[in-house]
């Protein structure tokens, strides 16, 4: 089940700019002087090792937490005057699950539906399609960590954000679940959408819009 996106497939749109990014965590610099860009159909994999500033990185393009230097920007305005409307086009998946855990997976995809004002759904279908058939009415808590995992990545289903920021998507899921995700990747972009993600594991599918962006480790 592949949701068609409200925005048009224009591969290519400047959608997000990161120039010269800074950041310091516990007196130490991640990275300094970083400038990225993000366009309409581009897979933008950061990678590094433990503690390279992977996950703040993505904060900081997510619009959750600030740069200590650098800019931001969302369509070619700096996102003290864009924020509203990024927000409005972004999907952001971070290391925790961000579902409920004493609701079920269908209240949770209720709950989400609610909150971005979507029309209601075939849930079942795609609980299904997630392999969660027949724990649809169970609490999430009662759930396995790949399982609430999927949970959350339904999102990812429902949302009609074109950007997408997600850390370590992959964590907790099987060889199918992670073939599944990378499918969807792949047709988003192919839509006109856009993603940021981390992950430690090597992407099996043939992402023609992948650009790779090492974070070094700095002491
Ligand atoms: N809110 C915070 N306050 C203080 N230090 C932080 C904060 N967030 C991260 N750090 C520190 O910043 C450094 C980078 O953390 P970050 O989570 O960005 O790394 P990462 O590259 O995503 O690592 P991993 O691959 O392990 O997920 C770490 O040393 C961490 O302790």
């Amino acid at each position: 089940m592949n949701i068609t996106q409200p925005f048009p497939a224009n591969t290519g749109q400047l959608l997000l700019q990161g120039n010269h990014l800074s950041c310091v965590r516990q007196e130490r610099v991640l990275f300094t002087q970083l400038s990225l860009q993000l366009n309409a159909g581009q897979l933008l994999q950061i990678q590094g090792k433990n503690g390279a500033g992977k996950s703040s990185l993505l904060r900081i393009l997510a619009g959750l937490a600030q740069p200590d230097d650098g800019e931001l920007c969302y369509q070619a305005k700096p996102l003290a005057q864009s924020l509203p409307a990024y927000c409005a086009n972004l999907c952001y998946i971070g290391h925790q699950s961000g579902i409920h855990e004493q609701l079920t997976a269908l209240e949770n995809l209720s709950f989400w539906r609610s909150a971005a004002n979507l029309k209601r759904g075939d849930d079942w279908a795609l609980l299904a399609q997630l392999g969660l058939a027949g724990l649809e009415d169970v609490p999430c808590r009662m759930l396995s960590a790949g399982q609430q995992r999927r949970v959350s990545l339904a999102r990812l289903w429902l949302t009609p954000a074109q950007i997408w920021i997600l850390d370590e998507p992959f964590t907790a899921l099987d060889q199918g679940a992670i073939s599944l995700l990378q499918q969807h990747m792949l047709y988003h972009l192919q839509q006109g959408g856009a993603i940021i993600l981390t992950t430690h594991q090597t992407l099996t599918l043939p992402f023609p819009s992948l650009i790779q962006l090492e974070l070094a480790y700095r002491w």
